[in-house]
């Protein structure tokens, strides 16, 4: 691995960009600066020597942030990372979709994985996925990030590593609720065996690779995000188990959970591309007050019989 400085700047100080700049620092060869809203320097100031900009921002701020960029003067060099765990509500596009629509030129790439900020903050050992087309960039993020606490991986399919990041936020919230009602191992079991091929499904679409979603940034951050109360989104689907309307798991939150509007938008997905998404449909009904926690189980439950296989095509 290269020794070469590389001058990494992180938009988004909340808990994933701190995480994000601090296994960056961990390795010492990099020059990490981290920006948010907040911050007394200008944004110009800070992306103007960077060879490398990773947006750590919920979707809420991609757009925003994008748009103070788009007005910079920004070498066609500069490598974005896109951190975010989200769609967009307006236009239904991912992340990544976003920032190669408004910087065509530069590499864009994806990093996405199991990675609750809670662990990585501890400096436990932990790994990602760094997706791109352009091979030169994922190096360098792998480069960037990679270390004995974090072991970076790379693939070429940026929208499937993003959709499994994505996506699992709304089966965390399902996941939530299944052990909030404390339905058992067998129910947890079946949820989040089913959950892969409905993010498959979505997936595929969207134009994603089936096989990516068996990977970290799949089936990796299910199993992390639909287990582990340290997930935003497991505590909103707890929260709803429990009575709690969303606004007051929300309000004690205090913090992201991209779960809830993916739900929204995802509906709107499955509409226009005639896609089944029961699980997320009924996630989608709960976070909107159109069925309880319970009616949502029964549903899933009553659902046709089906064959196990039938919709899913690897070919
Ligand atoms: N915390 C975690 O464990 C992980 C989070 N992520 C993803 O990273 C993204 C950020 O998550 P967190 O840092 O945990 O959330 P957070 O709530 O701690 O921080 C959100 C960040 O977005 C910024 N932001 C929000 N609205 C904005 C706007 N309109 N303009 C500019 N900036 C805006 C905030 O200033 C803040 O820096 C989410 O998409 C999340 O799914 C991904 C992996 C792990
Ligand atoms: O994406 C995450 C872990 O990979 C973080 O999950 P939450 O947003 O649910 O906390």
């Amino acid at each position: 691995m290269s020794n070469q400085t590389i001058n990494l700047t992180i938009i988004g100080a909340g808990l994933w960009g701190q995480a994000l700049a601090k296994l960056a620092k961990y390795n010492t060869q990099n020059n990490v600066r981290i920006w948010s809203r907040r911050s007394s320097e200008s944004l110009e100031s800070v992306v103007q020597e960077a060879d490398v900009v990773l947006s750590a921002v919920s979707m809420k701020g991609v757009r925003p942030t994008i748009e103070k960029l788009t007005a910079l003067n920004i070498p066609k060099e500069t490598i974005f990372i896109t951190a975010t765990k989200g769609l967009e509500p307006k236009t239904t596009l991912t992340p990544s979709q976003i920032w190669k629509e408004s910087f065509p030129h530069h590499p864009v790439v994806v990093l996405s994985g199991p990675n609750l900020s809670k662990e990585i903050e501890k400096g436990l050992p932990a790994a990602t996925v760094v997706a791109s087309d352009n091979v030169m960039a994922a190096g360098k993020a792998q480069q960037i990030f990679s270390s004995d606490i974090f072991r970076v991986y790379f693939n070429n399919d940026p929208i499937g590593t993003e959709l499994g990041g994505t996506l699992k936020n709304v089966m965390a919230i399902a996941s939530g609720v299944c052990d909030g009602l404390q339905l058992g191992t067998n129910a947890k079991s079946a949820l989040l065996t089913r959950a892969l091929p409905e993010m498959i499904r979505v997936g595929s679409e969207l134009g994603a690779s089936p096989e990516t979603f068996f990977g970290l940034s799949g089936l990796g951050d299910l199993i992390a995000t639909c287990d582990s109360p340290l997930s935003r989104n497991y505590r909103v689907g707890y929260g709803l188990s429990e009575g709690k309307s969303l606004e007051q798991i929300l309000e004690e939150l205090q913090s992201t959970a991209e779960g809830v509007n993916t739900a929204n938008v995802l509906v709107e997905l499955a509409k226009k591309y005639r896609i089944a998404i029961p699980i997320s449909r009924q996630v989608y009904r709960l976070i909107n007050g159109k069925t309880t926690p319970q009616e949502a189980v029964k549903e899933l439950m009553a659902r046709d019989l089906k064959a196990e296989f039938d919709d899913l095509d690897f070919a």
